[in-house]
This record gives C-alpha cells, structure tokens and sequence, in this order.
C-alpha cells in the first residue's frame, strides 16, 4: 500500500512542485496519475522512490514511513520497484544480463529462478534470453524494464509512462503485461500515463493532479464516463 500524505517536495529550495500532495494506492489496484504537462506526476513517483525527498508530509509504504530514505535503499529494503520513462533497459547487455542488473541483491539460486518465473511470465523474454537488448521492439524493450523491476518480487511498482512511444497496437500488449503481473502476484501499482483514456481501461482508480496537488479523484470507469472530466482532462469524447 502507498500513502502520502500532503507532501510538499521540489528539486530547489526556493520553488515547490508538489504542494501538499496527499493520495493512497490500496494493495493490488492499479492507480494512474493524470494531468497536464508539468503538473508533478513524475515528480510525485520521484518522490515515492527516494530519488526526491519530501521537505514536509509522509510518504508511507506497507505502513512503514520511508519518507527520508533515499532511492538505493528504498528498492533494496521497501519492497519497491520503479521504471522510469527513459533508459530504462541496458541496450548493450543480453535480456539476461539486464534481468541480472535487477537481481543484483538477490542470491545466485533466487535469481536464477526468479528469471524463470518471469520468462514463463513474459514469454518474449525466454526466446531472446541471450540476445542483446538492443534487438528488442519498443514494445518488448518496455516489458524488459518492467521485469527487470520485478525481479526482486517487488509489492509496490512505479511506472514512468510504460508506453511512452509506442503504438497503440504494442501499447495494449505492455498495458496487458502490467495487468498479469498485478493479477499474478498482486503487486500494487502506481502509473503515470499520457495515453488517458487507455490507462483508465486498465485501472481500477486515478488521480487528475494540478499544480503539484490532487484536483480530482475517482474510479477509472467513472472518470471515462464525466463528459466534464473527459473535456478537461482526457482529450475530448470518448469513442
Ligand atoms: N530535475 C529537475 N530539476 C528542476 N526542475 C525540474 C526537474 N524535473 C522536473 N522539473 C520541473 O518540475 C515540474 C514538474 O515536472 P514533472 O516532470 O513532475 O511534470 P509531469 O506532470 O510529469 O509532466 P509531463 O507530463 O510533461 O511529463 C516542471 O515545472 C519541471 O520543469
């Protein structure tokens, strides 16, 4: 579970990005981060991985406060994983190699095996084992990351726009490896997506953010249905 509450944090003393931002992810859902450009989503799933730490508030995982633990021992120790939007996968390394980068605490035996789980999990990784990285798809480069993040059996998992892109096509397939994830393992899941109206198809709640704080909430089909809220914040009519 992830619980903050109003957390006030910024990358420079004089200028606050989230501004008293409070919001909880319940075991299991998947929650998506929405909102106009510059408004703090990936500042918030900074803040949540330690990269940022909150000047005021609390950030809470599984009803531990974590809020001044930065971001090596946050993944280590809090059950966490976190894909960030960009050069998220080692391209010259083999998928092998990169699921090993995630597994870099685990024992040898436990990493071994926990990439056997993950390629019966995500079959395209099995069949490019020992190919580079540089050899997938977009889409599958995207799949990589995010089990390169699950390796370590994390409970909660932050994503950066996992289909930032891609086409809408390949986009369905790795919205899809995030749903069998949760539905497998129930790994609580926190995204931030330009895609709107695809991300709210897989959700089970979002958050609209404005200005460094929540401007509204709701359940995912709810929101998809708010003619107001799919003018303002979800791109016109639903079709
Ligand atoms: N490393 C940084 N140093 C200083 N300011 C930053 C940094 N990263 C982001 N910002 C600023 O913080 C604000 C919020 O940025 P953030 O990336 O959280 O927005 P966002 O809602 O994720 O936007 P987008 O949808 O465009 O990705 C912006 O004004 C941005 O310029």
């Amino acid at each position: 579970m992830i619980e903050i509450d109003n957390v006030v944090a910024g990358y420079t003393a004089d200028i606050d990005i989230l501004r008293g931002m409070t919001l909880a992810v319940q075991p299991a859902e998947i929650v998506t981060l929405l909102g106009p450009n510059g408004c703090g989503k990936s500042t918030l799933l900074k803040t949540i991985a330690g990269y940022l730490l909150p000047r005021s508030g609390s950030v809470t995982l599984q009803g531990k406060n974590v809020s001044q633990i930065p971001v090596h021992q946050k993944i280590r120790h809090c059950s966490l994983g976190f894909v960030p939007q960009t050069e998220n996968v080692f391209s010259a390394l083999t998928i092998r190699e990169n699921l090993q980068v995630g597994g870099h605490y685990m024992a040898p035996a436990d990493c071994r095996a926990r990439m056997d789980e993950l390629c019966v999990l995500y079959p395209i990784l099995g069949k490019k084992f020992n190919a580079p990285a540089a050899s997938m798809s977009g889409g599958e480069r995207q799949i990589l990351a995010l089990a390169r993040a699950l390796m370590p059996r994390p409970e909660i998992l932050l994503l950066d726009e996992p289909s930032a892109g891609l086409s809408p096509k390949v986009l369905h397939e790795v919205f899809d490896a995030i749903v069998q994830v949760r539905n497998q393992e129930r790994v609580t899941v926190l995204m931030v997506e330009q895609n709107a109206m695809e991300a709210l198809r897989i959700s089970d709640r979002a958050y609209v953010l404005s200005m460094g704080a929540v401007a509204l909430t709701g359940r995912a089909d709810a929101l998809m249905r708010d003619e107001q809220v799919r003018e303002l914040y979800l791109g016109g009519r639903a079709h």
